[in-house]
């Protein structure tokens, strides 16, 4: 098998008046782990349910594992594993009971059934657990279960959408480990959404994505740098005065709040010695701060991704509204 793991080409998906996904372009490569980070009404969960076959696309095409998401649903479904926000397991049953259940629907040979069950139930550390009712595990260790299962049938491709929403730090950052040693042991591509800028830096690559489009695609790294300037902050003993002084011995506009001073400039860290060189600059501390994913969304859309959950950015408003504030 040498296709790519996802591939898509001007994928819409409109919803009455609501472009809720306005033609998505995207290839990602067997093994890697993939994030999609927007805002609140992005369109990432409809973009996940078209290449899950759980939505119909309106127009484009999508291929995952190699088969298309309309014309052989039934293979893209064997194909793939899938965590969606809202949890399914059953809270009757035993988590055991509950993966034996997905086993059989996916039709897993018997004989593997035992092995596979007790590999992922140790990688999410559930193994012990499994005799007890899922009703009484935490929020964080159903998700792991859930994970559990989205694994089970050794998936090529595994579609998480949102994994770590509404989880206490300790938890996100251990399903993260998880989601690591996945990466390791299987030979899986993983594929999720999210909108913490936090999560996204442990991607291979991240789509960014706004008002139904995707305004950016890089690793984070490569992202960042695009931004090009660090920010640099100083404590002065006098603001404005450090501010005039930037700007006659260095040519640099820098804005004073108090005696807190901030400026941008390419490579922080080799013009913060530079500053120390020159005297009469009375510097308290310095910090030097790389773009963040938050700055590479700002310097497309103008406006920060928490901002843009905080507005609520749902319907054609909101949609136009991104719209406007696109490069
Ligand atoms: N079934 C639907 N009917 C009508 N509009 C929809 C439907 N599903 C999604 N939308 C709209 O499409 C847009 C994209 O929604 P989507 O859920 O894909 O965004 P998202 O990035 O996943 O955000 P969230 O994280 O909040 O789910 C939003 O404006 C949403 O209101």
């Amino acid at each position: 098998m040498t296709h790519p793991a996802v591939v898509a080409t001007g994928l819409t998906k409109h919803y009455g008046d609501v472009e809720a996904v306005r033609g998505i372009d995207l290839t990602v490569h067997r093994g890697e782990v993939f994030g999609f980070l927007g805002p609140n009404g992005a369109g990432k969960s409809t973009t996940i349910s078209m290449l899950c076959t759980l939505t119909r696309p309106t127009s484009g095409e999508a291929r995952v594992a190699g088969h298309d998401v309309v014309r052989e649903r039934d293979d893209v479904r064997r194909s793939i594993g899938l965590v969606f926000q809202d949890p399914t397991l059953d809270g009757y049953l035993t988590a055991e009971r509950n993966l034996r259940f997905h086993a059989e629907l996916y039709g897993v040979p018997r004989a593997d059934v035992g092995p596979r069950l007790r590999g992922v139930l140790e990688m999410v550390g559930l193994w012990d657990r499994r005799k007890a009712r899922v009703a009484t595990f935490s929020g964080g260790m159903r998700r792991r279960l859930e994970i559990a299962r989205g694994l089970l049938h050794s998936p090529r491709v595994l579609f998480l959408d949102e994994p770590t929403v509404g989880l206490d730090p300790q938890t996100r950052s251990s399903i993260w480990s998880y989601i690591r040693e996945l990466k390791e042991a299987e030979d899986i591509t993983v594929f999720l959404t999210t909108h913490y800028m936090d999560e996204a830096e442990h991607c291979d690559r991240i789509a960014i994505v706004d008002g139904g489009r995707i305004i950016a695609l890089d690793t984070p790294d490569a992202l960042k740098a695009g931004v090009g300037k660090d920010r640099v902050q100083l404590q002065a003993g006098d603001g404005p005065a450090a501010v005039a002084a930037l700007r006659e011995r260095f040519g640099i506009h820098a804005v004073a709040s108090g005696d807190v001073v901030v400026f941008h400039v390419e490579e922080g860290e080799r013009f913060v010695p530079e500053l120390f060189s020159r005297p009469g600059l009375p510097i308290r501390s310095v910090s030097v701060a790389r773009p963040s994913l938050d700055d590479v969304f700002m310097s497309y859309t103008g406006r920060s991704i928490r901002d843009a959950d905080a507005s609520g950015a749902r319907g054609p408003a909101a949609l136009a509204a991104a719209r406007g504030g696109g490069r």
